[in-house]
């Protein structure tokens, strides 16, 4: 199983997988940007708002993804593994493109390799509002609530379109319900 956490910044991705790497003592928790030696570096440089150009920043975002199938998804393609963001953000946060090319550009990434499972916390528009202002945003954080929102569209819009199997959360529920949702989507139910 290659399970991936999506959702906009602040949905509650860390949170829930801190409680999944107790259920899931085997598995292969990684994450995008920065699963790997050469992410770590690609990460600072996506993070710090170094890229001028949007194009660069994408490349750089999508080198990441690169070494991190290479590295990390296919060796371990018999684990269960489960990652904080994956293909998913690279296409929804790569608003300069129209999905279907980002698509096509983002499986040269991976090689065709996609998540096997794809769990979607949804924020409201309130609840991001509440939880940018109580943490120091970054670069991307900065870009606003009406940015994060469009991107949370995009994440929807190409979940579908890659024809992943799937689930919505609304990221408001209580942590507890949020993740019993994800533990019975994970066995199947
Ligand atoms: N279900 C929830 N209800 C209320 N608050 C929550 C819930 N889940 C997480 N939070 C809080 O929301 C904030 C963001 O959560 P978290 O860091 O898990 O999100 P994230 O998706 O990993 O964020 P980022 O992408 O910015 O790293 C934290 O303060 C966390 O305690
Ligand atoms: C994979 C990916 C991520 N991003 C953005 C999304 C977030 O704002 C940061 C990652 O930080 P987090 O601590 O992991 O939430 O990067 C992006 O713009 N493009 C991508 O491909």
């Amino acid at each position: 199983m290659y399970a991936v956490i999506e959702g906009i910044d602040t949905a509650g991705k860390s949170t829930q997988l801190n409680l999944l790497k107790s259920k899931y003592p085997k598995a292969i928790f990684t994450k995008e940007p920065g699963g790997t030696e050469l992410g770590t570096k690609l990460r600072v440089m996506a993070l710090n708002g170094e890229a001028k150009s949007k194009v660069a920043e994408m490349f750089l975002f999508m080198a990441d993804r690169a070494e991190h199938i290479e590295q990390v998804i296919k060796p371990n393609k018999n684990n269960t593994i489960i990652s904080d963001r994956s293909i998913i953000s690279g296409i929804a946060y790569s608003t300069q493109l129209k999905i279907d090319q980002l698509i096509e550009l983002n499986l040269i990434a991976t090689d065709n390799t996609l998540p096997s499972h794809v769990i979607l916390l949804e924020l409201t528009p309130e609840e991001l509002k509440y939880r940018l202002s109580q943490k120091e945003n970054d670069s991307i954080e900065l870009r606003g609530i009406d940015y994060l929102l469009n991107i949370q569209n995009r994440m929807k819009e190409t979940i579908k379109k890659l024809n992943i199997n799937y689930i919505f959360i609304d990221a408001s529920l209580k942590i507890e319900e949020i993740e019993m949702k994800i533990e019975e989507f994970m066995n199947g139910k």
